[in-house]
């Protein structure tokens, strides 16, 4: 016959697991100390009806060579069965049932490993207890190396337990009143039984026992208070959440300035009351990004490690419910509250844009609010699908920036779908409605558009393009003369993409602190040599031919000047400093030659 040998656990490689591995922090002991008294008060109400008198007290004993954590609750407390099966067994919880591993959801507790995290902090669990089921009150000890003793004790004491962690070598600053309070707040604020700490001989009391989404007492702005202290920060508004499954209920709270939509969300999820993490992710959808949350559910399987949802159907489901809750507040906006959702979208347009690409309801719902950067200035999603025939849009920045002055001229709108989301946003808007149709431009050569002049043209205009060489030699731009349409255009402007790279590098120079500046120069010089724009003149345009003809060559290049600056302002390029300092000298200029006439 086979000998059967039993396993056997090393109890301190399980608490290296959890410390170490496990649990992102060793604050987790509080959690773990706090679940376990709630989840025997819990019990205690199931089997005593009309006991309410549930509490946990907390207090901190100051000893001369070491500080003594004492968790004290009036629940079921153990028997000495008990004792034996759930404090001394890893993994027996009173919670769940091992054989099938059904899981009691009326408690917090499941996995039967938490109160192992007391010996990160505490070389010793002494455990005091005595059953609502029995008389006999227990002194249990359990020591890390796995022995434990447990002696029956003469004085007879109120039914619950009472935990006593002396504090390890190493882990002082959890002995500490202040650390304490901070760290029973932080996670037991929401749970549904007083938590006091004695000090001085008084009870403080440190949660609030009813969730402010049950706190039907809390108005609106107490409701944003309370989001505002948690978080640290201020917020626009706050939407109720509700998903049924999950049983999740809380607020979302609406960022007040723009977010990076990839950077990490910080929900604050509390799992049956008790927090699960400020780091939460998984719960809400991604695009969710210019709300922060703060949510209980009740229903959701936690990982062991208690710090995130396990990833099933259920969390899926949950996530999509609380994503209409979103959606169902933004446009409830749209119809009582317009004007602040004009202002929160302008805030998020990018979260919500990203958002509507996917979603077609949401895309209906929020594409009137949302704006577009074209030839004729910012123009709402409202304003495009009602007020043209159709839709001329271009997908790079940099074509845009060449068209736009022909569209100018022609008093035609061209959208600058260059930036993200926004073409295709563009190109859903035919899907969605009738009546509305975009049409790309693509490759458009500007060179095709224009012909050479003839030999005399080039002489008539030989002074206009001297003076306009040497007036735009400092803004690093060539010129030449052309005929093109529509001949309300005076002049095109071109760039290649090495002239636009110096160009960005210039500007940015302008903005960045001195010490950046040496590492520009050095970009500087690659480029500085080959990097002309150009500046076609039209000849076909009535006022080229007036600066063909003015003799006055300051006033002509006076007029170069103003006239390179408005072709960059057309093609929405950000002007340099020098630029704008020619801008305003020119619009000075003007206004005294307008006042001496
Ligand atoms: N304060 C307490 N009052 C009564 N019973 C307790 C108390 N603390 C612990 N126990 C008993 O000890 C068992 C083991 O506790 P432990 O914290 O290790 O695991 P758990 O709470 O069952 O599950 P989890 O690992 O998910 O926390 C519990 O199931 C419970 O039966």
């Amino acid at each position: 016959m086979e000998d059967i040998f039993r396993f056997k656990v090393n109890l301190g490689g399980m608490i290296d697991i959890l410390g170490n591995h496990l649990y992102s922090s060793q604050d987790v002991f509080i959690r773990e100390l706090l679940q376990n008294s709630v989840d025997a008060i819990n019990k205690r109400k199931q089997i005593e009806k009309n006991w309410t008198e549930g509490k946990v007290c907390i207090s901190l004993l100051q000893g001369k060579d070491t500080n003594t954590i004492v968790f004290e609750d009036n629940g079921t407390g153990l028997t000495e069965a008990e004792i034996h099966k759930f404090l001394a067994i890893i993994g027996e919880s009173s919670k769940k049932d091992i054989m099938d591993g059904i899981v009691d959801e009326s408690y917090i507790g499941r996995f039967g490993i938490g109160l192992l995290s007391c010996f990160m902090v505490s070389d010793e669990i002494d455990v005091v207890t005595r059953s609502i089921k029995d008389n006999i009150s227990y002194h249990w000890k359990g020591k890390p190396d796995g022995t434990y003793t447990l002696n029956k004790l003469e004085a007879n004491i109120e039914a619950g337990t009472t935990i006593y962690l002396k504090c390890k070598k190493g882990s002082e600053k959890y002995f500490t009143r202040d650390k304490l309070i901070g760290l029973v707040k932080y996670y037991g604020l929401l749970l549904p039984v007083p938590i006091y700490l004695n000090v001085d001989d008084k009870d403080i009391k440190l949660n609030l026992e009813i969730p402010p989404w049950d706190d039907m007492t809390l108005s609106p702005q107490e409701i944003l208070e309370f989001g505002e202290d948690i978080f640290l920060e201020e917020f626009l508004d706050y939407i109720p959440i509700y998903s049924k499954t999950g049983g999740v209920k809380g607020f979302a709270y609406i960022i007040p300035h723009k977010v990076v939509s990839s950077e990490n969300r910080a929900h604050r999820i509390y799992l049956k009351n008790m927090l699960l993490t400020e780091k939460g992710q998984d719960l809400l959808p991604n695009w969710a990004f210019f709300v922060k949350c703060i949510l209980n559910a009740n229903e959701l399987t936690p990982t062991a490690s208690r710090e995130s949802f396990c990833e099933d159907e259920t969390l899926e489901k949950t996530k999509e419910e609380l994503g209409k809750c979103i959606i169902n507040y933004l446009s409830r906006l749209s119809k009582i509250a317009p004007k602040k959702l004009s202002y929160i979208i302008d805030i998020h347009s990018l979260a919500i844009k990203s958002l509507a690409v996917e979603e077609d309801n949401v895309y209906k719902e929020f594409i009137d609010y949302l704006t577009f950067p074209t030839s004729k200035g910012n123009k709402t999603g409202y304003e495009l699908r009602t007020s043209y025939e159709k839709v001329i849009y271009t997908y790079s920045v940099d074509e845009f920036r060449q068209m736009s002055s022909i569209f100018v001229a022609q008093d035609k709108l061209l959208v600058n779908a260059g930036y993200i989301y926004d073409k295709e946003l563009l190109e859903k808007m035919p899907i969605l409605f009738k009546d509305v149709s975009v049409e790309l431009i693509t490759g458009m050569d500007l060179y095709e558009i224009m012909e050479d002049v003839t030999f005399e043209e080039q002489e008539r205009a030989y002074m206009l393009l001297k003076i306009a060489n040497i007036t735009l030699n400092e803004f690093k731009c060539e010129v030449d003369i052309k005929k093109f349409s529509p001949q309300e255009l005076p002049v095109l402007y071109t760039i290649d993409e090495d002239a636009m790279i110096y160009r960005n590098i210039l500007k940015d120079k302008e903005e960045v602190d001195n010490s950046f500046v040496s590492i520009l120069d050095g970009f500087i010089e690659e480029f500085e040599d080959n990097s002309y724009a150009k500046l076609y003149f039209n000849i076909n345009n009535p006022l080229i031919n007036k600066l063909i003809s003015l003799e006055d060559k300051i006033a002509l290049s006076n007029c170069i000047k103003l006239i390179y600056v408005q072709a960059l302002l057309i093609g929405h390029f950000p002007l340099r400093n020098n630029e704008m300092k020619t801008l305003n000298n020119g619009i000075e200029s003007l206004i005294e030659w307008g006042l001496s006439k």
